[in-house]
């Protein structure tokens, strides 16, 4: 294992990284399939970052998918310094080697806001992180591409493509979709009906920085660190498409 740099940005794309590789080991090497593979994964990422969280930033609070007793207020809401991660974000897809849609996130929120993210996509070999914050080439489709949940698509979303003209390109992981904006291989990624802070904390944080929009599917700004953990929808786009996109949602909801 290298050494863990000093600098938040730095150290939240290292762990992502460490997580990763640890996901990467299992799924090569445990011999599970299914919901044991999902379950060994989610439990060895989780393990391994708490372990590192624990050594190189002692002080700070933590709120983890896989940490049940982090989703009340375990000193989170008073504490100034507070990693929002998702040990494994798109569990399902994790478990269909050799999918490469699943990711590790990893945020610190701070005194607020969200300061730093890291998401790391291991089978893919690349990590985006706000100390290097991505650079998102011009859009390469003439049609918006919008990034849907591969298991689960929000019905409002096929309907807002039909109006944008858009096309659908599924996808497991949240942070995947979000970083499927930043890529070049959707231009937006629009969510309702259920997530939670640790789903889009940390590619958001990555997303914004990389000067992309991203909000509530109100329009209204997403709030981390609340004492309800719950943050059912989410729309990360390229500039041009926030208005448009926000302004179909305000005509026709999303039920
Ligand atoms: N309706 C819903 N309710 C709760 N969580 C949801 C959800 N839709 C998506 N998610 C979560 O968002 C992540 C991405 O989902 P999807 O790939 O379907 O877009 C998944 O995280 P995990 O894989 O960490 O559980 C999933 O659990
Ligand atoms: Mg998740």
């Amino acid at each position: 294992m290298t050494d863990a740099p000093t600098d938040d940005h730095g150290f939240a794309a290292w762990l992502a990284e460490q997580a990763g590789a640890r996901l990467l080991e299992v799924r090569a090497t445990s011999g599970l399939e299914g919901e044991e593979l999902k379950d060994a994964g989610d439990a060895a990422a989780q393990a391994l970052l708490a372990e590192l969280l624990a050594l190189h930033r002692p002080h700070d609070a933590v709120l983890s998918e896989e940490a049940v007793e982090t989703h009340g207020d375990s000193g989170r809401l008073n504490a100034e310094r507070v990693w929002i991660i998702d040990p494994l974000d798109g569990t399902r897809e994790f478990s269909e080697p050799p999918r490469d849609d699943w990711a590790v996130h990893v945020a610190l929120w701070s005194g607020g806001a969200l300061t730093v993210g890291a998401v790391a996509q291991p089978a893919l070999g690349e990590t985006f992180h706000t100390g290097v914050p991505p650079v998102v080439p011009p859009s390469s489709s003439e049609r918006p591409r919008i990034a849907v949940s591969r298991s689960r698509p929000p019905a409002f979303v096929s309907a807002l493509a039909e109006e944008l003209g858009a096309e659908l390109v599924p996808m497991g992981s949240a942070g995947v979709k979000m970083m499927s904006v930043v890529r070049d291989v959707a231009d937006a990624y629009v969510h309702a009906g259920g997530q939670y802070e640790w789903d889009s904390a940390a590619p958001v944080a990555v997303a914004a920085a990389a000067g992309l929009h991203t909000s509530r599917v109100d329009g209204s700004p997403l709030v981390y660190n609340r004492p309800d953990p719950y943050l059912p929808d989410v729309v990360v786009c390229r500039p041009a498409l926030a208005d448009p996109i926000l302004d179909f949602i305000r005509r026709h909801g999303t039920d």
